[in-house]
């Protein structure tokens, strides 16, 4: 295929997925002030796609999810988009590593008309996580932290969850490099290599990989627990 074939099918690909943002998950002000929050405090602009939001509302709207998981803030943003999923006396519990950053989600969430149902817990998540267990079980968990530890948020994701939960993962393609072992993977890529071999093999998941993030070279890793 020539470079221009190429690069004419890859614009194709970008309306397609434009026009997808726009009738199918189109940004609302609250989401777009949290950008707007999360610029101003300098916070790096790693959040998920519109697209990837809408998606996760579905999954949650699939199993009727009332109590959500999230592992991994930055600014609020996904965690935005989990909350609107929720039914009004549904929850919300979001880790964050961060201090600063749990400030912006705390005012970015209650901007959104969120606060009530939602909690950012700051601390390391593996600390976090084993004083969860008396809140599981979680409909929906939503793991986008820190890649090495990856394998260990799926061990507690699986432990605080049920039947039909669903769990996901972002960061799970990488440019197709965490797909099998590479002689010296850094920390990051050896997490997600093991966490996308964990979930295939799991006897209790039916797992996926979809590369839905902007350059579709990245994207989540969704699970569903049996
Ligand atoms: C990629 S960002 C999350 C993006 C967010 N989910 C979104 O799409 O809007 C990763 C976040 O995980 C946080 N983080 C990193 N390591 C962590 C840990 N061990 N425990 C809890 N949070 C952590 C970082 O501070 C950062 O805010």
């Amino acid at each position: 295929m020539s470079d221009s074939t190429l690069e004419q099918q890859t614009q194709k690909r970008h309306e397609i997925e434009e026009q997808i943002a726009q009738l199918f998950a189109p940004e609302d002000e609250g989401l777009r002030h949290a950008l707007q929050a999360a610029k101003e405090k300098g916070l790096p602009e790693i959040q998920i796609n519109p697209v990837q939001g809408k998606l996760l509302q579905v999954f949650a709207a699939a199993n009727q999810s009332r109590k959500i998981l999230e592992i991994g803030s930055l600014a609020g943003y996904s965690g935005i988009w989990l909350a609107r999923a929720l039914p009004a006396d549904g929850r919300l519990i979001s880790l964050e590593l961060d201090p600063r950053h749990a400030e912006v989600i705390r005012a970015s969430f209650a901007h959104a008309g969120v606060a009530e149902r939602t909690e950012v817990r700051v601390g390391n998540a593996l600390d976090l996580l084993p004083g969860l267990q008396a809140e599981a079980p979680f409909d929906l968990i939503f793991i986008d932290a820190d890649k090495a530890n990856y394998p260990h948020y799926l061990e507690w994701a699986i432990k605080l969850s049920r039947p039909g939960s669903v769990i996901i993962a972002d960061n799970c393609v990488r440019d197709g490099r965490v797909f099998a072992a590479s002689p010296n993977m850094d920390a990051d890529t050896a997490g997600l290599v093991k966490y996308n071999q964990l979930t295939r093999e799991h006897p209790r998941l039916t797992t996926i990989v979809l590369a839905n993030d902007n350059d579709y070279t990245d994207g989540f890793n969704v699970a569903v627990v049996k």
